[in-house]
């Protein structure tokens, strides 16, 4: 198998999950991961022990520009690129979890008539998988509401594959390993992979509320924004209290994911994916720089199962943050009601979906 997924976590992790799978159910499988030069997936793949290789690709700006015209170049160059790659691998199926790089790689496959698939998280599609739509095989979706924007014969609902990896773990984990207490109640609070300007300025100025809260919290800032952070907390003398703590990332996100009891975060559909496969309450401050403001889509199907609430990016600040915190963190019997709420909308059979549905397009 070939998966290519690239750009943000959002994209890599429903690919890594199905890579997982895959290897557990077969594991003399080969797979070959392909991403691109700039992404995440540069760092996170090859730390997972699997092949990978990279294509330098870039997005489209809106604007009409020089850097445009570089963009289709990139992109042929990188279809180019990719027949080589398959023609080399032999794979058996190519799939796409979204991201420009996939359009190339999920692209030159169809043209080679490698059987193809592609997997949109998302309730509103991406561009990519727009337009791959027309040359794949089959379309797997993470939300019901994106089945209408693909063509009908070959799309179906499979939910999300980072879904199951998350809900079939056994974690030990342990927030003392973080200088937590274990039998506190914890809030998890990050704004997607990449961290949130506006979330990770909201949560420093809430720390000096949550220092004499009997909860605790992990605020993650995301790599790229963690110093002008601690810098900001440094200069305005904000005191981080023993229940508090700031990390820039984590990279086992599956094995905390079961010992968190709230999570504050952006909407993206990779995380409410987890979020759901858990049952675990949220307050989603969706982001407005998205496609088609999908992000508040994706919440908006959450909160009116009452498994979330929602705060736009607009109304974020100290006071809203805090007292939505307070209210679930403080309310044992709302936070369990949330929690049902939110089980009962997880797909936690999502990766075995894919691949079943792989393995009928198969030659
Ligand atoms: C700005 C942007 O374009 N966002 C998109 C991107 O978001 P983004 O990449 O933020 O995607 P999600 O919020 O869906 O997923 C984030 C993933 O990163 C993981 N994680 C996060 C933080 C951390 O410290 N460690 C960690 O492992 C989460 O557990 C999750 O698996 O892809 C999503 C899925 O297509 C889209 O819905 C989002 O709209």
């Amino acid at each position: 198998m070939i998966i290519s997924g690239g750009g943000t976590g959002g994209h890599i992790y429903p690919a890594l999950a199905l890579i997982e799978d895959l290897l557990k159910q077969e594991p003399q499988s080969e797979v070959l991961y392909i991403g691109s030069t700039r992404g995440l997936e540069k760092e996170i793949v090859p730390k997972k022990g699997i092949p990978f290789k990279a294509l330098k690709i870039q997005g489209f700006k809106r604007s009409l520009s020089l850097y445009n015209f570089e963009t289709v170049a990139l992109f042929l160059k990188s279809v180019h690129n990719s027949k080589k790659i398959i023609k080399d691998f032999k794979p058996d199926v190519v799939i796409g979890t979204g991201g420009y790089v996939s359009g190339a790689v999920v692209y030159a496959a169809s043209k080679m008539h490698v059987p193809t698939m592609i997997h949109e998280q998302n309730s509103v599609v991406g561009l990519t998988n727009r337009f791959l739509s027309k040359h794949v095989d089959k379309i797997a979706v993470g939300f019901k509401d994106a089945i209408k924007q693909f063509p009908a014969n070959k799309t179906f609902f499979a939910g999300n594959p980072r879904a199951q990896q998350v809900a079939n773990i056994q974690s030990d984990f342990k927030w003392s390993s973080y200088g937590l207490d274990d039998n506190k109640p914890t809030l998890l609070i990050f704004g997607g992979s990449q961290g949130a300007l506006k979330i990770n300025q909201v949560t420093a100025e809430a720390i000096k509320h949550f220092n004499g809260c009997d909860y605790q919290v992990v605020f993650v800032t995301g790599q790229k924004r963690y110093d002008s952070i601690m810098n900001y907390i440094d200069n305005n003398k904000i005191n981080v209290g023993n229940n508090v703590i700031i990390k820039d990332y984590i990279s086992n996100m599956p094995e905390i994911l079961p010992k968190v009891d709230a999570i504050i975060g952006r909407a993206g559909a990779t995380s409410l994916a987890e979020i759901t496969a858990l049952g675990i309450p949220s307050i989603l401050i969706p982001s407005p720089y998205v496609t088609a403001d999908h992000q508040t889509k994706n919440a908006l199907s959450l909160v009116k199962n009452g498994a979330a609430l929602i705060i736009t990016e607009n109304d974020l600040n100290v006071k809203r943050l805090t007292e939505n915190a307070d209210q679930i963190m403080n309310n044992k019997n709302e936070r369990m009601l949330m929690k049902e709420n939110s089980y009962n909308m997880g797909c936690r059979n999502s990766a075995d979906l894919v691949l079943d549905m792989a393995r009928s397009i198969l030659k």
